[in-house]
């Protein structure tokens, strides 16, 4: 399998705490993982290096075949290269249809003539659709974004990642608000997006984590604890010392 995105001895101090210590992580072209640890094991904190938004004080983080530094990269330009991120609060255009919220998302460069602006539309009313369905939604496109559950609203912002086309795509804390159907529809659809890129999961939920049946990394004081498959990960003697035991996992 060709790797991604390598993560290579990166620490990060916040004013005299090692927030991550020495991390060194690897994901695959297309993969689903799933990331878990207690509170303040850093999983945020790793996807702030990986977007740009925090600079680790040392280490490397090496994206795609051409090997570049994400370090020397602006938080745009990373996102550029293909890397999507999903925030727990869904941000989608409350007044606006779920169709155009998914138009606004398109990744379309623009064009000076007519015709291929016309050609254009065709081919993105066809991927509004593909995504539609990829995210459950096709019956919703003609609602207003408002109107939507909290886990259409989930899907829909899922949607507008989706519609970016990302190499990978960082989904931070999908199941938080959702009822247990909403879940099951969202471990579908994590999925299948997966098939055609990397997508990581970091989650609280073992249920959820459970039907996501991927490779799960566990993170603990800004380190990888274990990995494998969940399995393996919850019958490791340190993983439940640390963090299965607690009374928040
Ligand atoms: N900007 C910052 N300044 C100071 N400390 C920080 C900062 N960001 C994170 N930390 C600390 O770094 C540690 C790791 O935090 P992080 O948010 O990455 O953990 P987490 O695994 O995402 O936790 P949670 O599951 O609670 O979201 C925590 O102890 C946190 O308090």
């Amino acid at each position: 399998m060709t790797t991604l995105l390598e993560v290579s001895g990166v620490s990060v101090t916040f004013d005299g705490f090692r927030a991550i210590n020495n991390l060194s992580v690897q994901f695959a072209e297309a993969e689903l993982r799933a990331i878990i640890g207690p509170n303040g094991a850093g999983k945020t904190t790793f996807m702030d290096i990986v977007t740009g938004k925090t600079r680790p004080d040392e280490g490397r983080v090496i994206w795609g075949e051409r090997n570049i530094s994400l370090l020397g990269l602006s938080e745009s330009q990373i996102a550029q290269e293909g890397i999507g991120r999903k925030f727990q609060k869904p941000t989608v255009f409350e007044d606006q249809t779920v169709r155009r919220n998914l138009a606004m998302a398109l990744k379309n460069p623009r064009g000076p003539f007519a015709v291929i602006l016309h050609r254009k539309t065709a081919q993105n009313a066809a991927r509004i659709e593909e995504i539609a369905e990829e995210t459950g939604l096709s019956d919703q496109l003609t609602r207003t974004a408002g109107e939507l559950s909290h886990g259409q609203k989930q899907w829909l912002e899922i949607g507008m990642l989706l519609a970016q086309d990302p190499r990978l795509l960082l989904v931070d804390e999908p199941a938080a608000g959702m009822t247990v159907e909403e879940r099951e529809k969202t471990t579908d659809i994590l999925k299948r997006a997966a098939e055609t890129r990397a997508v990581v999961v970091v989650e609280h939920d073992m249920e959820f984590v459970r039907r996501l049946n991927c490779k799960v990394t566990v993170l603990h004081e800004g380190s990888v604890l274990a990995e494998g498959s969940l399995d393996h990960v919850t019958s490791d003697k340190t993983v439940i010392d640390v963090y299965l035991g607690r009374s928040d996992a």
